[in-house]
């Protein structure tokens, strides 16, 4: 898998952003919203059951709420940057807390890290990518060419 092919993908202007906060940070998600709604409102907004409604009711903004994280909600959000539908990713993350579905969290890092996709952690790195003027611009970056990597694969397998 070293000599993979890339095709250039573009990030719109509209970016599909996924919100995503484990228990004990979703109050500063939420205050982290509340602060940047201006610029969150100009995107398409998703994110995990809980924390989807619990920004929608205290902040007003829209987002599409996929399954509870620990019910699958990480890997749907993965299977959505698979899919080319989400370009963004801000997860408030604890790092002092256990989680069952760990794993799912890790799927989901790992997805961002092939697929390229921005992603926050933590608030800093929120306040840093979210005033970024690539916000407002197209960005265009080079992922795995899927489509070639199977027919590789397929060529070298058969
Ligand atoms: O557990 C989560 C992320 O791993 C978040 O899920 P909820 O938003 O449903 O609480």
């Amino acid at each position: 898998m070293n000599n993979i092919d890339k095709v250039t993908l573009t990030i719109p202007k509209e970016k599909n952003i996924a919100l995503i906060a484990h228990d004990g940070k979703k109050p500063d998600i939420i205050n982290w919203c509340e602060e940047h709604k201006d610029i969150l409102a100009k995107h398409k907004l998703y994110g995990t059951g809980t924390t989807a409604r619990l920004i929608t009711e205290k902040t007003g903004l829209t987002v599409k709420g996929y399954n509870s994280g620990p019910l699958g909600g990480d890997q749907q959000i993965g299977a959505r940057i698979v899919e080319g539908k989400i370009d963004f990713v801000i997860f408030f993350t604890d790092p002092l807390t256990a989680a069952p579905h760990d794993p799912d969290v890790k799927a989901l890092l790992r997805i961002v890290q092939v697929y390229d996709v921005p992603m926050a952690i933590n608030k800093s790195s929120a306040d840093f990518i979210i005033t970024s003027s690539l916000m407002d611009t197209e960005y265009d970056h080079d992922v795995i060419n899927f489509k070639e990597n199977i027919s590789q694969r397929v060529k070298e397998m058969s």
